[in-house]
């Protein structure tokens, strides 16, 4: 006879000696009454049958609905089947192909996931909080206002499944329990005029507030997170520039919260150049200190990344003030300069003082100006890294550093192919979505992946881990140095500046590892008992705590 419960071999945690060891402990597991499942339902025959049923698929969006389906259904299966094939499934659930069914969304809309908080929430936000079902369990929410979701702009509540999206890769990448993470989008209104007349848009159908109204409402809202979620950790995603930076300014210090799009994206590229720049300068000769970097882009994630980039000279010795001067960022205006007349307060900082000319406009001649290393991009421009740009940065450099960031693929600055072919297979290449490796005469070449992908599961895992009050700048850093120190000898020997993917459980836990250290110096954890651990055990620790589908 079938019994009613299985047992599963589990690793448990225990304390022996002030030490925390891993015991074998075997756990009951609930098997369905006999007759509602089929006779023979063998978890990974049933793995390969989930996988085959997605690559029968015909195309990314089906795909997408498929697993989000398969998440609701068998949630185990689905993380498992992601955690198998990180490289496949990630570009499914997260970018490219989450940028489309954003902007599906309120067409392909199935079922309530995550929560809505409305402006019409006002004044009773907390109320709305206190219905989500999972209150205690609550540890990691990822909050957008969808005001400019990837590269895509403002999608309004459309934005959701960046949210979810998100939350999946917190899960598959660094064990955060499905039951911890809440997906959240702000439903402010939106300014996309095809959403306000769409009878099928899923929000509210009027204009975004104003920012004294949103500013408001945020107030409250943080405020209610905290007293509903005492152990919540809170992502900021996809917020418009202006919103970005007042926002992480308004709550960091009193609320333990991050902005994903300025540093996470920070540390990321920050882990990937100091990677580069060392196969740039080996190539070149170059010191390390001598490096030049020139964004495309001056957002949140154009800016934020600037701002974590100074780290990388600081670490080679130079003042705030020779490492600032490393840095030019291009606006839609051109070359950012303080001559040019009045700027947003986000792009102040790197506005050049040493250039007093006429605006500078187009790419070929900026880069002729500046003489780059490394040209970045957080533009939203498609193809604006065309082939006379790559060429004269192939003629500056013997190994030029072009890091095209932007999201979705469709928005790239440039593909992967075309900056090997123009480069004459020179190019030291990161994007911000995924790109096939390309054969260059006779050799493989692999491009990285600057998506703050990498970053954003370990950072969480660290934070929730230390319970800290806040998220410091020094917590950042550390993701960014645990993700640079996580390459293997083999990927080094392959000339990778990211790890794969597939690792990102061991990458995710040599960064929270960091994170949770940094916590501690900072003294912003609360979980003071990590403070006793040494490093060996504090790994073992984090490792024990990852929820395993
Ligand atoms: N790889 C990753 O991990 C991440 C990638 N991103 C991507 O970065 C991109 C930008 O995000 P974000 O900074 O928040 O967005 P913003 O819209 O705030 O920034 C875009 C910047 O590009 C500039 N720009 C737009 N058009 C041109 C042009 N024709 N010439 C020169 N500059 C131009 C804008 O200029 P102006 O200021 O004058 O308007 C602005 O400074 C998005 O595609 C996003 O997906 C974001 C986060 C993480
Ligand atoms: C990756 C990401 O956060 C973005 O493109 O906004
Ligand atoms: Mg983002």
């Amino acid at each position: 006879m079938l019994k009613t419960v299985v047992r599963r071999r589990v690793l448990t945690p225990v304390w022996v000696n002030g030490v925390q060891k891993l015991k074998i402990t075997s756990q009951s597991v609930p098997r369905p009454p006999r007759g509602l499942v089929p006779p023979v339902l063998d978890e990974s025959v049933h793995h390969v049958r989930c996988i085959q049923q997605l690559r029968s698929k015909d195309n990314d969006i089906e795909k997408y609905i498929y697993l989000s389906q398969l998440k609701d259904a068998e949630h185990r299966t689905f993380y498992k089947i992601c955690l198998d094939n990180m490289s496949e499934i990630t570009p499914i659930i997260y970018t490219p192909t989450v940028g489309d069914a954003c902007l599906q969304f309120s067409h392909i809309y199935r079922r309530p996931e995550g929560l809505y908080v409305s402006i019409k929430d006002k004044g009773s936000i907390g109320k709305v909080l206190r219905n989500w079902p999972r209150i205690d369990d609550a540890r990691i929410s990822v909050v957008t206002d969808g005001s400019r979701i990837l590269g895509l702009g403002d999608l309004g509540v459309n934005g959701m499944p960046i949210a979810i999206g998100k939350l999946s890769l917190y899960v598959a990448g660094a064990g955060i329990r499905p039951s911890s993470t809440i997906p959240i989008c702000l439903d402010l209104g939106t300014n996309n005029p095809k959403f306000l007349e769409d009878p099928l848009y899923l929000g509210l159908r009027h204009p975004r507030v104003s920012k004294e109204e949103m500013t408001e409402f945020m107030e409250e809202f943080m405020h209610e997170m905290s007293v509903v979620f005492p152990k919540l950790l809170v992502q900021f995603e996809d917020f418009s520039t202006d919103k970005a930076f007042a926002h992480l300014s308004a709550f960091r210090e009193r609320y333990p919260v991050f902005n994903d799009d300025i540093q996470g994206t920070g540390a990321v590229v920050l882990s990937g150049f100091m990677n580069a720049a060392r196969l740039s300068s080996a190539a070149s000769g170059r010191p390390l200190s001598d490096h030049r970097i020139l964004f495309l882009g001056a957002g949140s994630a154009g800016v934020g990344v600037a701002m974590q980039l100074m780290s990388f000279f600081k670490l080679q010795g130079l003042s705030t003030e020779e490492a600032r001067r490393r840095i030019w960022l291009i606006d839609s205006q051109g070359l950012i300069y303080n001559d040019r007349g009045p700027m947003a307060e986000h792009k102040k900082y790197f506005s050049r003082a040493d250039y007093s000319g006429p605006p500078i406009m187009s790419l070929a001649d900026i880069v002729q100006h500046v003489k780059p290393t490394a040209l970045l991009g957080l533009s939203t421009l498609k193809s604006a890294f065309n082939q006379s740009v790559i060429e004269l940065m192939s003629a500056l450099n013997p190994r030029p550093i072009i890091f095209p960031l932007s999201n979705p693929v469709r928005l790239s600055e440039c593909e992967y192919d075309e900056a090997v072919q123009w480069s004459n297979g020179k190019v030291i290449f990161a994007s911000g979505s995924p790109f096939p490796s390309q054969e260059y005469q006779g050799h493989m070449l692999h491009p990285g992946q600057g998506n703050n992908m990498y970053i954003f599961p370990g950072l969480g895992l660290g934070a929730i881990l230390a319970r800290v009050s806040s998220v410091t700048d020094s917590m950042v850093e550390a993701s960014s140095l645990g993700l640079a120190d996580s390459l293997t000898e083999e990927e080094h020997n392959e000339n990778l500046i990211y790890p794969r993917i597939e690792r990102i459980r061991d990458i995710s836990a040599q960064i929270a590892h960091g994170v949770i250290r940094a916590a501690q110096k900072a003294g912003v954890d609360q979980a003071t008992y990590l403070r006793n651990l040494s490093d060996a055990a504090l790994m073992e620790y984090i490792r024990s705590k990852m929820w395993k589908p």
